[in-house]
């Protein structure tokens, strides 16, 4: 079995690792790293896995998965470049850091896979766009769409949509909670108790999302189906359209693309 360092176990590092071992990865088969001593050993008790510095993590691993904020790849590249084994793979999970970049910081010839995942893969729920970068080959590729698909979906994606990604679904987590937040807000503001309200929304959210999941059917006819003429339904949207939150929803998600490759050009 070969095995994999996950370089900073933070939100997405952590998501990482306790979804690979929820699908039956062994403990043996990670190692993780982190810079705080304290954050090693929260992890080494939570889940079994031996930590240790960038480097030692790296020289153990034939896949080594960059899993630190953009602005530090900088500063964790060259360690890695140091202790990498001939022929290990690297996968960068990082926004907007472009494989171009990373080769440019590894060894010649290190092949590379890029990668936007998102936090539902903490209950194997994930969505990850997963692009090749110069030297991966095909069954770099097929390896690493299989460990996220471990934690959810995986689909393979030209690199050149990565920010949109990003933007989409890497960052989409968020604006479902902002929305589920600001309904139970509502809810409350309405004279329900906030359990309630909660209970309303998070179920309804959950059933709409598995609604569009197993029907396949247009997002457009499932909202027109729910609303009735002259219902309560057309009273809501018609305060939405109003307010302009679809356009809203565009620019927000074009400055999370800009800021993607903003992000890209730092570290
Ligand atoms: N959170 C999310 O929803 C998603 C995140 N991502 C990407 O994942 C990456 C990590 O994000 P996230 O997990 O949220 O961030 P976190 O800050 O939670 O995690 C990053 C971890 O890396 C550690 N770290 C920082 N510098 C080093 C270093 N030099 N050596 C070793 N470890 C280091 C951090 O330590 P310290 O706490 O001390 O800084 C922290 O524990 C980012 O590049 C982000 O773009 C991608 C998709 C979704
Ligand atoms: O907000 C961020 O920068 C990261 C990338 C996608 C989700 N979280």
């Amino acid at each position: 079995m070969s095995t994999l360092a996950v370089i900073g176990t933070g939100v997405m590092g952590e998501t990482l690792l306790a979804g690979l071992l929820r699908s039956g990865w062994h403990p043996t088969d990670l190692v993780a790293a982190d810079r705080r001593e304290a954050r090693r050993q929260e992890i080494e008790g939570r889940y079994g896995v031996r930590t240790l510095d960038n480097g030692p993590a790296t020289a153990l691993a034939d896949t080594v998965v960059l899993v630190v904020k953009p602005q530090d790849v900088g500063e964790v590249l060259p360690e890695i470049a140091e202790s990498l084994r001939p022929g290990a793979l690297v996968v960068s999970l990082c926004a907007g850091v472009t494989t171009e970049k990373l080769e440019a910081g590894l060894p010649d010839g290190t092949p590379v896979v890029r990668v936007m995942p998102n936090t539902p893969a903490q209950v194997s729920e994930g969505m990850a766009a997963v692009s090749a970068g110069a030297h991966a080959s095909a069954s770099d590729l097929d390896q690493v769409v299989g460990v996220m698909g471990a934690v959810g979906r995986a689909l393979v994606v030209p690199e050149r949509y990565q920010d949109a990604v990003t933007a989409i679904s890497g960052s989409g987590p968020a604006y479902m909670f902002f929305v589920v937040e600001a309904m139970i807000d509502a809810g409350v503001q309405l004279g329900l108790p906030r359990d309630t309200a909660t209970a309303l929304v998070t179920q309804t959210v959950f059933g709409s999302a598995k609604l569009l999941v197993e029907t396949g059917e247009h997002p457009n006819l499932l909202r027109e189906r729910v609303t009735s003429p002259a219902g309560t339904t057309a009273a809501a949207l018609r305060h939405l359209e109003e307010r302009s939150v679809k356009a809203a929803f565009m620019a927000a998600m074009e400055a999370a693309r800009d800021r993607s490759a903003e992000l890209g050009r730092q570290g």
